[in-house]
């Protein structure tokens, strides 16, 4: 690791305890510095704060990857045309990070400190600055819901049509989501969980039981029916497939997890021969499994693809039982695959341990969670 990347992680650990604080500070530093910038943000602020520190540890953990470092960035930026930021935005955030950084690590903090950030702060906001210039797709795509399924009283499956063309995406990215007419300006991510087609048909699927806070979930699960428009913003995300390889292929799934998964398939289904393709679906109960007909259905279709669905709080159930990183540990090892990972952090995690203990080279293991790793 050099030094530059050093600096940025050993100050970060003394604030990472801090989150809240952290971005309490930033925003009031912020709307203070610029009331204007209030109005890109929702009305109801909270759970905001994450969003940004989750973007800032992504950040910071891709500074050893100058690749992936600088992909990233340029989706970011793309991905935040959606909320008209501006250059001049850019630097008032910087002041306002700088500021909440020293307050919040307090005597801990140097001038070594201090001019990492400034450098990395100066980096980030000139690739993604860079990322939203170079994309000629608007910021964001109106899309119309199509069809909406509801699985149970939590999870919904549902398509919608992006009405400017096309909306590209690869199978396996995700994009952000606004449903103006309940939740203005309060963006979620989501996975695609179908491969890009010429219809411009975007398929989502959305787990939110009724006690949790998610609103824009909430509102997909419980509120949106055909007819109604969303927003969706740029495909970010590197789950995607690697055409040039040749190794066969592990996907392992949790819950709504199996949207990217999904959607490698269906993109497989369009040009696979060669590739065994393993497909691991773990649920709580059987009637969780909500996508498992239409795994099924490939299954039918493609003599190279095999699924196999777990349950993990059904003893009753007629397959495997147990947490689906437990049913891969038990079929593997998968050495000389490629993997793919998707579903809660806990899940991710737990997998991605079963895949080292194989000796899974991590530049084979590609994941995805929405929550902290
Ligand atoms: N909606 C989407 O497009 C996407 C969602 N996700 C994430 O997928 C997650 C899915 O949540 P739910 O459907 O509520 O799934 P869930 O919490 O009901 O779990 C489903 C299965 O995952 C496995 N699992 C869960 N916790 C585990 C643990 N600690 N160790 C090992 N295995 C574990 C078990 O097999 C369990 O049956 C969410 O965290 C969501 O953020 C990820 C990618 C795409």
């Amino acid at each position: 690791m050099d030094n530059f990347a050093r600096l940025l992680k050993e100050s970060w650990t003394l604030v990472e305890q801090e989150r809240v604080r952290l971005s309490d500070h930033f925003y009031a530093r912020l709307f203070l510095l610029d009331p204007e910038l209030r109005k890109l943000f929702p009305v109801q602020m909270a759970g905001q704060g994450d969003r940004l520190l989750e973007a800032i540890i992504a950040a910071i953990h891709t500074v050893d990857d100058p690749e992936g470092f600088d992909e990233f960035l340029r989706a970011l930026g793309r991905d935040h045309r959606k909320y008209h930021v501006e250059a001049a935005h850019f630097d008032t955030m910087g002041v306002a990070l700088l500021d909440a950084l020293r307050s919040t690590a307090g005597d801990g903090w140097n001038l070594e400190y201090d001019q990492a950030w400034r450098d990395a702060y100066a980096a980030i906001a000139e690739k993604m600055l860079a990322g939203a210039a170079a994309d000629g797709d608007p910021p964001f795509w109106h899309a119309e819901v199509l069809t909406h399924e509801r699985h149970g009283p939590d999870t919904a499956v549902f398509t919608c049509r992006a009405l400017q063309y096309p909306l590209s995406w690869k199978a396996g990215q995700y994009v952000s989501v606004e449903v103006p007419r309940h939740h203005p300006r309060v963006w979620r991510t989501y996975s695609v969980a179908n491969a890009p087609n010429d219809d411009n048909v975007l398929e989502f699927h959305v787990r939110t039981p009724a006690e949790a806070a998610g609103w824009v979930s909430g509102a997909l699960v419980r509120r949106v029916k055909p007819g109604d428009l969303l927003r969706v913003a740029a495909p970010m995300g590197s789950m995607t497939l690697d055409r040039s390889s040749e190794r066969d292929i592990l996907c392992v799934a949790g819950g709504v997890g199996l949207a990217p998964v999904k959607a490698l398939v269906e993109e497989l289904a369009g040009y696979n021969r060669a590739r065994w393709v393993h497909v691991f679906y773990g649920a709580r109960t059987e009637a969780d499994l909500y996508g498992l007909d239409r795994l099924r259905e490939l299954v039918a279709a493609h003599p190279w693809l095999s699924v196999t669905a777990a349950c993990s709080d059904d003893p009753d159930f007629d397959g495997e039982q147990g947490d689906i990183s437990d049913v891969v540990a038990r079929y593997g090892p998968w050495t000389t695959h490629d993997c793919y990972v998707s579903g809660s952090a806990a899940m991710v995690r737990s997998t991605l341990r079963v895949l080292a203990a194989d000796d899974v080279p991590p530049q084979h293991t590609r994941y995805d969670t929405f929550g902290n790793l």
